[in-house]
């Protein structure tokens, strides 16, 4: 059991400062004997982060990061779950595989690592998944995405959604419909691509499969969660469908909130990704629908890849980027220094809604006492500049090396027990 914790002085979701109190890794409503002090004199206390979106990489990658790797860098960022995406190697589509990610998360102790699993076998995109068996494993997937992949075929996922229907499961979809975006594309199609000489991505392959998502949603009255919207249209069709009442969630990754397509005129494959960046008026969307809960969640896409896989010509080299370590401090950056959010509203979007969304009740709430301690220290007015050799991820394809944001992680307590202090972890 951890060792009993006070924590003095936070502004619990960015209210009146107080004291936190934490016992056997829960809030508590008095200070236990022979507690840890933890200062937290001008820091913001939220519930712990949670991550819709994070490939681990582990098994097959472990190269480029593993279920260890990952979790320090989901501490570091102030997160206490994640959802372990499943293009793994093999991919997760077994319980089997499931709860092996899931006993690697729990050896590494660090945050609750929560299984994603595939919504077809292997991500083929033809044959379900064992998604019963993956729901009813000691892993209790509730979440089930080909991400990296859009499950295209309408039978496919329609019969995907009846099926998670059952068990209040969702499907989280890489919205992309393959024929609109073609094989070559790697970037946003649009004026600037035309001049780069770059196959193009439009926006309109993610608005159908969004439009039809819903709609299949609609018609199955299950629950279905876009992963990474990135354009304006889909914003657009999300906001009709939730005013509807469909059943629909999103997540929008740090990236898609502050990098643009005018940073692929030197062809940097670390801003290669999927889906790619977009123009200023997408962002633009993205951030205002985040703020008015059209779009639901942040989520990270933390996609690590080893550098003999990034560092090629901007066409041949691979899609992602980091995120855990960065997103708190971009959230901070863009949402909150501008007023489009305030503290209470960064505990909705990166924790108390991914955290419903994906079932995690243990996580989200409001750190009320009998709730389980995981909370992340925030200081609103740290100035930071990010440093790519200062990760604690195995990778370094990180988009926002040497950006200077304000706002950042401090601690990072995980069932009571701090994973991070003062920006390191423990
Ligand atoms: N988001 C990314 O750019 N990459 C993801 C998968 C994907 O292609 O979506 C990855 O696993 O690397």
């Amino acid at each position: 059991m951890s060792e009993p914790l006070v924590i003095t002085g936070a502004a619990v979701l960015g209210g009146q400062p107080r004291d936190l109190f934490v016992a056997d890794g829960v809030l508590v409503d008095e200070a236990p004997a022979g507690a840890r002090v933890l200062d937290a004199d001008g820091l913001v206390a939220l519930p712990g982060l949670v991550d819709l979106h994070t490939h681990l990489r582990e098994p097959g990658r472990e190269d480029a990061e593993t279920v260890l790797t990952g979790s320090r860098a989901a501490a570091v960022g102030g997160f206490t779950a994640v959802l372990a995406m499943a293009n793994t190697s093999p991919v997760t589509d077994t319980a089997e595989a499931a709860e092996r990610v899931l006993d690697l998360g729990r050896a590494a102790g660090l945050v609750d690592v929560q299984p994603v699993g595939a919504v077809t076998h292997g991500l083929g995109g033809q044959e379900l998944a064992e998604l019963g068996l993956m729901a009813r494993s000691r892993a209790r997937v509730r979440v089930f995405s080909d991400d990296g992949r859009c499950v295209h075929d309408p039978r496919v996922m329609r019969r995907a959604l009846e099926y998670v229907r059952a068990f209040g499961g969702v499907v989280s979809q890489h919205s992309q419909d393959p024929d609109l975006a073609g094989p070559t594309a790697c970037c946003h199609e649009g004026e600037l691509s035309g001049r780069l000489g770059l196959p193009g991505w439009p926006g309109i392959a993610e608005e159908t499969i969004v439009a039809r998502d819903v709609m299949l949603a609609r018609h199955t009255r299950s629950r279905v969660h876009v992963a990474h919207v990135s354009t304006a249209g889909s914003v657009e069709v999300l906001r009709w469908a939730k005013a509807q009442g469909i059943d629909v969630t999103a997540e929008v990754t740090p990236h898609h909130l502050l990098l643009t397509t005018d940073l692929l005129g030197d062809y940097d494959p670390v801003y290669k990704v999927n889906p790619p960046l977009r123009p200023d008026e997408d962002v633009a969307a993205l951030r205002a629908a985040l703020a008015d809960g059209t779009i639901d969640a942040v989520a990270t896409d933390h996609a690590p890849h080893a550098r003999h896989d990034k560092q090629h010509a901007f066409a041949d080299a691979a899609f992602g980027m980091l995120g855990l370590e960065t997103a708190l401090s971009v959230v901070s950056e863009v949402m909150v220094s501008s007023g489009a959010l305030d503290w209470a509203g960064v505990a909705r979007v990166m924790s108390q809604a991914p955290a419903r969304i994906a079932g995690l009740e243990s996580h989200g709430g409001a750190l009320e006492v009998g709730r389980p301690a995981h909370l992340t220290l925030v200081d609103p007015a740290a100035v930071v500049t990010v440093d790519r050799d200062a990760s604690v991820s195995l990778s370094r394809n990180n988009p926002w090396h040497d950006r200077t944001l304000t706002g950042a992680v401090v601690h990072t307590v995980f069932g009571g027990r701090p994973t991070v202090l003062d920006g390191r972890l423990v």
